[in-house]
């Protein structure tokens, strides 16, 4: 995949361009500089799509690292873009997590809007494009990934009218009505529309966008299709207006759901190991009782707080008993610097105290509460020592953890409890769906759960278990990558049809 003599002038047929790159730079206890795996599960989808492709990766390696040269990873050569401890601040805690992630999740918070904070994005969203152009080969793909970076494929496009551009969207695309918010709508529109194909977590993630699309920038879209005019009629610096009619660009925006590696997650829950350390998990618990399990970035989207109000309910009701059913919250640190998130973790610490303060025992907590991110090998054990899975998201793009509690659950156990405003309700239609907003009937499923007969736990995740196998990370590149070559051959066949043209002229 590699050309080009030297490391540092390498250039790719292959680039992914994301804001996280797959490892992140730390400094451990001893106070020296380590990598570890980024939080996320864009990186965990993505770690064996480049495992399995090859090729560069573009992205911001962490706090602290300016000054850092390309490197290569797992056989990914990781090409970092530094950022400023002022551009973490607007262009990610602000921008990005502060305006863009409360807008595009339904305003669950109330999304800020600073120009400043656009201005950073701006010129940030440039650095990446401008590194993507320098790592990508002659006509080579280049996939641009998240909310981070939706100027990227616009300015990539004007850089390198040779590249074929895609834009996966992670997270919700938001209705119409939330989305005319912001003051940058257009331009986002516009940013956008620079990919041939633009894909997105559900049907309604896509349809939110085309309408977009329509009411901002008027040009025509069909289904999934959107067709960009090529020749303008507005004066320099203005948009919207066009020659209808005239020579268009196909873009296409499309719904492809997200998943994961299942098979490796299979493999991983099989191991000795693994399997020894979930046994163990269970006995330090006790050993007899139910174990209810979340795991989530301590993020507003992901319905903690209702989680936890259902839960303490049903102790206050008297419907469970804290000596037969514990619930293990994993609560992994994210976006520690901004504002909602440090209410949120007080929020949660105070709900947790006042449960464990009200129904623990000496030696039995109601709830483990745990202020961590775990490897892998641990989220696997804890998957599989638990009976119920809890996924109570307000909105979330998907939720790949829905996903890997069932590819972990080769021995056909487990109860997943599913928020039907997680992207993984539209596969997963035989987990317990839920409006994580109805406390009443969170409760319900949840002892619905816990009381489920081992008959009717064995076929519903017997039947989840198909879907995860069959619609798997590798299935969602390949689908997506596909449309991409589709359009790179189409643009390839347009350009030589042109050439006839003029030869004939
Ligand atoms: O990079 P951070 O700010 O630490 O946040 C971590 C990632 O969170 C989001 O993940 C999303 O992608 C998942 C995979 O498609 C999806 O399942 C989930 O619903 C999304 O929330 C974010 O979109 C990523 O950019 C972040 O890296
Ligand atoms: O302590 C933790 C918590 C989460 N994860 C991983 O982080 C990802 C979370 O992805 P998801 O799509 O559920 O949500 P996101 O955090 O991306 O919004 C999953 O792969 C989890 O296994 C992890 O490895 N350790």
């Amino acid at each position: 995949m590699t050309s080009g003599t030297n490391q540092s002038e390498a250039r790719f047929d292959f680039v992914v361009v994301a804001n996280r790159l797959p490892v992140d730079r730390y400094t451990t206890a001893e106070g020296e500089p380590g990598w570890r795996t980024s939080p996320g599960g864009l990186v965990t989808a993505l770690t064996p799509v480049m495992e399995r492709l090859g090729g560069a990766w573009v992205g911001w390696a962490g706090a602290d690292t300016e000054g850092i040269s390309p490197f290569t990873h797992n056989g990914t050569r990781i090409v970092p873009v530094p950022l400023s401890a002022e551009e973490v601040e607007s262009y990610y805690e602000g921008f990005s997590n502060d305006t863009l992630w409360p807008l595009y999740h339904d305003v669950i918070a109330p999304p800020t809007y600073h120009r400043e904070w656009w201005d950073s994005y701006v010129k940030v969203n440039r650095r990446f494009a401008e590194a993507a152009a320098e790592t990508a080969n002659e006509r080579a793909t280049v996939w641009v990934h998240d909310y981070q970076l939706q100027l990227v494929p616009g300015m990539l496009r004007e850089l390198r009218p040779d590249l074929t551009i895609g834009f996966f969207n992670h997270i919700p695309f938001p209705a119409y009505g939330l989305f005319s918010q912001l003051p940058w709508r257009t331009q986002i529109i516009e940013g956008l529309l620079g990919a041939d194909v633009i894909g997105f977590q559900r049907v309604a993630d896509a349809s939110n966008f085309t309408r977009a699309v329509r009411r901002l920038v008027g040009y025509e879209t069909k289904g999934t299709s959107v067709y960009v005019p090529l020749e303008s009629d507005s004066a320099p610096g203005q948009t919207g207006g066009y020659r209808r009619g005239g020579p268009t660009r196909h873009v296409l925006a499309k719904h492809f759901p997200i998943s994961i590696d299942s098979a490796s997650f299979e493999a991983l829950a099989r191991t000795p190991e693994v399997q020894a350390r979930a046994a163990e998990i269970r006995s330090d618990l006790g050993g007899s009782g139910k174990i209810l399990f979340g795991v989530d970035r301590l993020d507003y989207t992901k319905g903690i707080r209702h989680r936890l109000k259902a839960y303490g309910e049903l102790l206050a009701d008297g419907r469970i008993d804290p000596a037969d059913v514990t619930l293990i919250q994993v609560a992994s640190p994210s976006r520690e610097r901004v504002e909602t998130y440090r209410q949120l973790r007080d929020e949660i610490e105070l709900t947790v105290g006042r449960i464990n303060g009200d129904f623990g025992q000496i030696g039995h907590s109601a709830v483990h509460y745990l202020h961590h991110g775990y490897p892998r090998e641990e989220m696997v054990a804890l998957y599989l020592a638990s009976d119920v899975m809890l996924v109570t998201a307000l909105r979330d793009g998907m939720n790949l953890v829905a996903k890997e509690y069932v590819a972990t659950r080769f021995d056909q156990d487990g109860v997943l409890v599913l928020s039907e405003f997680a992207g993984a309700s539209d596969d997963l239609t035989q987990a317990l769906l839920i409006n994580p907003h109805d406390i009443e009937g969170l409760k319900d499923t949840i002892m619905t759960a816990i009381n489920m007969p081992q008959p009717e736990r064995a076929k519903r995740m017997k039947s989840m278990r198909k879907k995860v196998r069959e619609n798997d990370v590798e299935r969602w590149s390949t689908a997506f990558l596909a449309e991409l070559e589709r359009s790179a051959a189409a643009r390839l066949d347009e350009a030589r049809g042109h050439r006839v043209g003029a030869e004939q002229q």
